[in-house]
């Protein structure tokens, strides 16, 4: 009986729509445009896509976007300098540096330095701290598209035993806060590449987040017959295995034992960039004046 498909076209395309009009009754109110820079620092080909998804995504949300690109060879203080201009600089309200960075540059400190009210990635110190309270400023934008992507497929989260597979700043931990927080009261664990018995504890879930960038790692064997499964997972694969896209999750195999699943690509990635969106408007809220803060 293969598993309900989680639609994340059809879950972001209606959250989009909903930014857009918040979006525009901002603009209307306040005569500002909401605007993202986006930071690219070499030549990484996904990284490419998935900056020009997010421009398109802000000008079909009536978000005015900009791209910053800086070569491959660029140092930690070229790229400091332009956070600290787009830190200042009142007409940016989002500020999204696109990871991976090159070797050369320390990811930590880059982050670091974008200001916290523009860091519409939920990345900054301040923020997670924030969020780890249970008052976020931000949405960790792909953690928060999962949270979307469940309410959106009624997948109960209040009794339900989670298991986040993986621990990553991105994603893993700030998922793990999320599912934990009050209203969504999901009884939490994390686990990752060091975890013993990891199919045997991926099993208890009711809720499955694979989230640990390694295509198909997730067996039918490690799924609970009626679970649901989201698949965080963006793995090119190599083109002597057909190219492409694949998620973390063995999907044909999985599609035979979960309960409900959502598909790499037309899943998460479409709910992180439509919770960037709101990111965004967020930030333009937060830094103009008269708004509610
Ligand atoms: N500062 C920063 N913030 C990020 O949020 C961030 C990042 N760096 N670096 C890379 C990852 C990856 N990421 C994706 C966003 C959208 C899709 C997306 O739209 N995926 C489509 C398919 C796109 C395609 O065709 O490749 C889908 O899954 O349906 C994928 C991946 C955000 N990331
Ligand atoms: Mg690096």
């Amino acid at each position: 009986m293969p598993a309900r498909l989680i639609d994340g076209k059809q879950t972001a395309a209606a959250y989009r729509e909903r930014v857009k009009a918040d979006v525009a009754a901002f603009t209307q109110k306040t005569g500002v445009t909401p605007h993202l820079a986006a930071v690219v620092v070499g030549e990484n080909p996904a990284s490419a896509v998935y900056v020009r998804n997010k421009q398109r995504a802000c000008e079909q949300a009536g978000i005015g976007s900009s791209l910053h690109a800086l070569p491959e060879s660029a140092s930690q203080a070229d790229l400091l300098a332009l956070v600290q201009d787009l830190n200042a600089d009142p007409a940016v309200h989002g500020i999204l540096v696109q990871l991976p960075l090159p070797g050369q540059i320390d990811e930590r400190a880059v982050l670091d330095a974008v200001a916290p009210l523009k860091d519409v990635d939920c990345f900054h110190p301040e923020n997670v701290g924030l969020l780890s309270q249970g008052r976020p400023r931000f949405a960790p934008c792909t953690p928060a598209g999962v949270m979307e992507l469940l309410a959106a497929a009624e997948v109960p989260t209040a009794s339900a035993r989670a298991v986040v597979l993986g621990r990553s700043e991105i994603v893993g931990k700030p998922m793990a806060m999320l599912l934990l927080a009050r209203g969504a009261d999901a009884t939490v664990t994390v686990c990752h590449s060091r975890t013993a018995d990891l199919a045997a504890v991926c099993r208890e879930a009711d809720v499955l987040i694979a989230a640990i960038g390694r295509a198909k790692f997730l067996t039918a064997d490690m799924v609970k017959p009626g679970a649901a499964v989201i698949d965080v997972g963006i793995n090119r694969l190599p083109d002597s295995e057909g190219g492409g896209l694949a998620g973390d999750v063995d999907y044909d195999a999985v599609n035979e034992v979960a309960g409900a699943l959502t598909p790499v690509p037309g899943g998460v990635g479409p709910m992180t960039v439509a919770v960037l969106l709101r990111n965004t408007l967020t930030a333009a809220e937060l830094q103009t004046a008269g708004e509610p803060g």
